[in-house]
């Protein structure tokens, strides 16, 4: 493959705002092919925007963004189509249908692009439930009926209905304990290495960062202002990056897992 074959994304220069307020600001970032890279900022930096702005689901006011080597503004309706079928996303507080049931939800997004007969929907989405650790037995219960952890899991089934080649995960631990949350990352490590997935995941939780990603976007500024491994992190003399990295939660979140190594 080409340098440019091995990405999944590349933004360039990129500009999103509301009203008066720039959010992002000449924002540039490549996410290469098969890794999982944690996107990290201040509350309210931009990271949904971020990620929205990637899905087309917010306006640029400039710049460039290709997934896959395709610029949606660009593409075909045809090509558009199809590059976000390679795309699975889970958003913020799972979004789930609260009047669909598991199975159901799961289904949604087959029911719009395959045209299968019932039973092999109900197969392929009973093989996403379990694929994702949940039982068929959970397969006919409401959101209302599932733990938070369980939500979340339904949610990254619904994002896998597809077969896609890369995930967007907005949050996936948050409101999770710190046990389940443990789990769901290990989840998505095991997913990504199984399935060879490209994982875009946006997150504050510093037990993800140093566990699951290969590589760390902080934002700041409305800018990438490190990237990297969790290395290049500690390096940075940004001052947002040096006081999320080096404070004292960092710490003990980077010698529990030193620890846990038996380093
Ligand atoms: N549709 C919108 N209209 C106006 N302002 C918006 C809109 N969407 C986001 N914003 C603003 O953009 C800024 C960035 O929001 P965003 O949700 O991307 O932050 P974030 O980094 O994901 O925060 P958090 O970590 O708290 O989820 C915020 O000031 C938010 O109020």
């Amino acid at each position: 493959m080409t340098p440019d074959e091995q990405l999944a994304i590349r933004v360039s220069d990129l500009v999103v705002g509301f009203g008066s307020r720039t959010v992002l600001d000449h924002l540039s970032l490549e996410v290469c092919r098969g890794e999982i890279l944690g996107v990290v900022g201040a509350s309210g930096g931009g990271k949904s925007v971020l990620l929205r702005t990637i899905l087309g689901l917010v306006p640029k006011r400039g710049g460039a963004i290709e997934l896959f080597g395709v610029d949606l503004e660009r593409a075909t309706p045809a090509q558009a189509e199809a590059t976000g079928r390679r795309c699975g996303v889970l958003f913020q507080q799972g979004a789930l249908f609260s009047s669909l049931t598991a199975i159901q939800n799961v289904q949604f997004p087959m029911r719009e692009y395959l045209d299968l007969p019932d039973e092999i929907l109900d197969e392929i989405a009973i093989a996403k439930l379990e694929m994702v650790g949940l039982k068929a037995d959970d397969a006919t219960k409401f959101p209302s009926e599932l733990s938070g952890g369980m939500v979340k899991r339904v949610a990254l089934a619904r994002a896998l209905a597809l077969d896609p080649e890369i995930v967007f995960l907005d949050e996936p631990t948050s409101g999770l304990d710190p046990l389940s949350a443990e789990d769901f990352d290990m989840l998505i490590r095991t997913l990504q290495q199984t399935l060879g997935l490209t994982v875009y995941m946006n997150t504050h939780d510093l037990d993800s960062l140093v566990t699951v990603c290969d590589r760390i976007a902080a934002i700041a500024d409305g800018k990438v202002v490190a990237v990297g491994p969790m290395a290049t992190m500690h390096q940075s003399d940004h001052p947002w990056v040096k006081a999320y990295f080096g404070g004292e939660r960092a710490q003990l979140v980077r010698s529990g897992h030193a620890e846990k190594a038996g380093v």
